[in-house]
């Protein structure tokens, strides 16, 4: 294999460095060092040198930052779960013309994001951690990634802010970070949260006042600590099944070789990704809709009414993932009751299995009501069509109705193939009066980067939509146990969210077409050109004057198979201090 190496000095000793599509690679005398490329956050150019270096000396000293993740009491642990994060710093030195020729992942000076000064002695780059959400590892990823990254890279001065109860982003927002985007101060949100606080950061500020002309968009940089992380997976990292442009330094017909992974979970945005504009939908709810939540300290759920300014009595929801109804809002909604909770990440399963084979063995329940689809035609004229049968009949039962913005629900959900990063596009997802066998095998089609959508039966409804509406026919469920789940069959899902709707209630979904209120930090330049590490592109030269000193982030897996190959040469070099 052809490929680019550069003499070096990396922690002290002589090695040579190339930087390949799938690793970047330290060649000492005796032994290599490989270090999967998917845990790059970047390298950080820390310093130039001055005037005064002579072009006999022109070497170039370069640091690598790497973060891994190793179970808590340094007990090997196979799944995910149990994985914490870490970060650590190599020095490298080399010689030569030449920069480290990656120029995706080069970072030759900080973000104007994370160089947001201070205001009256109050920061404005604020790092959110959601204490409750996916596993609850959000606070020990901070500890021993984020912030020594932050503090290496020497970023502005930030706040911390952990959540005490479901209200605290709501508050934060309403509260500081608000009256600032009214003043016109630019901010930056690091968000160690699933889709949850992202919900609650853009209806904050939706619900509030945000003056137009001198309001500042927050910046949201997202660090995805949730369950399934849909917002994340779908615009913060490239879904495993698009390909990527092969290259000169790989074998003719070769895969790529796992260089589409960003395992650096949302750091390598940060660093490296430009902010865009968040798309939203806004979700209006008939009078008297309610939400949904199950108090820890209770098994029923408690109904709590949709605030409304109204004169109709009507209620407004937005969000930027997904509006659902049938199977899957039902599913959200049930795992999350503490009868499943107990079962933890395999609530769903058991949710899932009880939905479709209910155990007092009654059919899988077919959720009636009339959905229509809104569309605008050349002149912007409105148009709402019923979802129908292939008879053409108007289809009054379902199972899996879905609208949503983003392709991925989680990492290998790809529930709306067609769907690219922020392209603020709502698609709808929908599936008729089908049995549970052919439901799951529907949806499991979807983890096959979303092969549902071309089922060969047309059993599945996906079109791009303006709006959808939804007009319930469920009566009360009176099979019901608990009485205050009697409206099950009427609940809808909003980014996670469960409203419950009155008899002969109605819900319309709408895209936003307003200014955003939030920016993301979306996927990164790294990762749309990722062989532009190969040895056919022309390595970036520095003059003599100009000497950069780098500094390389890396992000490691204990579980992936390079990573134990890795440390095992990396702890002999440079033992991990692990936390007391
Ligand atoms: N200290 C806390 N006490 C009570 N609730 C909390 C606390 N911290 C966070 N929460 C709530 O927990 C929920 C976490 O939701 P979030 O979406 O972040 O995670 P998730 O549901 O596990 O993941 P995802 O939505 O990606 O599947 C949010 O509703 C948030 O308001």
């Amino acid at each position: 294999m052809d490929s680019y190496f550069q003499d070096a000095v990396f922690m002290g000793e002589p090695a040579k460095l190339s930087l390949l599509p799938s690793s970047f690679d330290v060649q000492f005398s005796d032994r290599q060092l490989q270090i999967p490329t998917a845990n790059i956050i970047a390298i950080h150019v820390t310093h130039r040198a001055r005037a005064e270096v002579s072009e006999s000396d022109s070497r170039i000293h370069a640091a690598l930052f790497a973060a891994g993740n190793y179970p808590k009491d340094s007990v090997e642990q196979n799944d995910n779960q149990g994985e914490m994060f870490r970060l650590k710093s190599f020095q490298m030195e080399y010689t030569g013309q030449h920069l480290l020729p990656c120029p995706p992942l080069l970072l030759p000076h900080l973000p104007e994001h994370l160089r947001l000064p201070p205001k009256n002695g109050q920061a404005n780059i604020h790092v959110v951690i959601s204490t409750f959400s996916g596993t609850q590892k959000a606070e020990g990823f901070y500890e021993l990634a984020l912030k020594p990254l932050l503090d290496q890279l020497k970023v502005s001065p930030y706040a911390v802010h952990r959540t005490e109860s479901a209200d605290s982003i709501s508050q934060l927002t309403r509260d500081i970070i608000l009256p600032r985007v009214n003043q016109g101060i630019k901010q930056l949100i690091i968000l160690l949260s699933g889709d949850g606080g992202m919900v609650d950061v853009v209806n904050t500020l939706f619900s509030e006042q945000m003056t137009t002309a001198n309001a500042a968009i927050p910046i949201v940089g997202l660090i995805p600590m949730g369950t399934g992380n849909a917002l994340y997976n779908s615009s913060c990292r490239p879904r495993p099944n698009k390909g990527l442009p092969a290259t000169t330094t790989q074998t003719s017909g070769q895969e790529p070789d796992g260089t589409s992974e960003d395992q650096t979970r949302g750091l390598r945005n940060l660093l490296l990704g430009m902010p865009k504009p968040l798309p939203t939908f806004h979700v209006t709810f008939s009078p008297k809709s309610t939400s949904i939540s199950y108090p820890a300290s209770s098994t029923h759920p408690m109904h709590t009414p949709l605030s409304s300014t109204s004169p109709s009595g009507t209620s407004t929801l937005h969000g930027c993932v997904l509006t659902s109804w049938c199977l899957h809002a039902s599913l959200i909604s049930l795992s999350d009751a503490p009868a499943h909770r107990v079962h933890g990440s395999s609530r769903f399963s058991t949710a899932a299995k009880s939905l479709l084979c209910p155990p007092d063995n009654s059919p899988t329940h077919l959720y009636k009501g009339v959905v229509s689809t809104l569309h605008c035609d050349q002149s912007g004229q409105e148009i709402w069509e019923p979802l129908r049968e292939r008879d053409g009949s108007i289809r009054r039962e379902h199972m899996y109705i879905l609208a949503t913005l983003v392709s991925n629900l989680e990492e290998g959900f790809t529930v709306s193939p067609h769907s690219e990063p922020l392209d603020g596009k709502l698609r709808i997802v929908s599936i008729g009066a089908v049995g549970p066998e052919e439901v799951v095998r529907l949806l499991g089609l979807a983890y096959q980067g979303g092969r549902h959508v071309d089922d060969e039966n047309g059993l599945v409804g996906y079109e791009e939509v303006e709006g959808l509406r939804i007009e319930f026919a469920e009566e009360d469920d009176d099979g019901a146990e608990d009485k205050s789940e009697m409206g099950r069959w009427r609940r809808v899902c909003v980014d996670g969210l469960i409203v419950e709707c009155p008899r002969a209630g109605w819900v319309e979904v709408r895209r936003d077409r307003g200014r955003s209120v939030v920016e993301l930090i979306p996927i990164s330049p790294a990762e749309c050109y990722p062989y532009a590490f190969a040895s056919d592109t022309a390595p970036v030269a520095t003059s003599p004057d100009k000497v950069p000193v780098t500094t390389l982030s890396l992000l490691l897996r204990t579980t992936h198979p390079d990573y134990i190959k890795t440390v095992s040469l990396l702890s002999t070099l440079y033992p991990f201090s692990h936390p007391p």
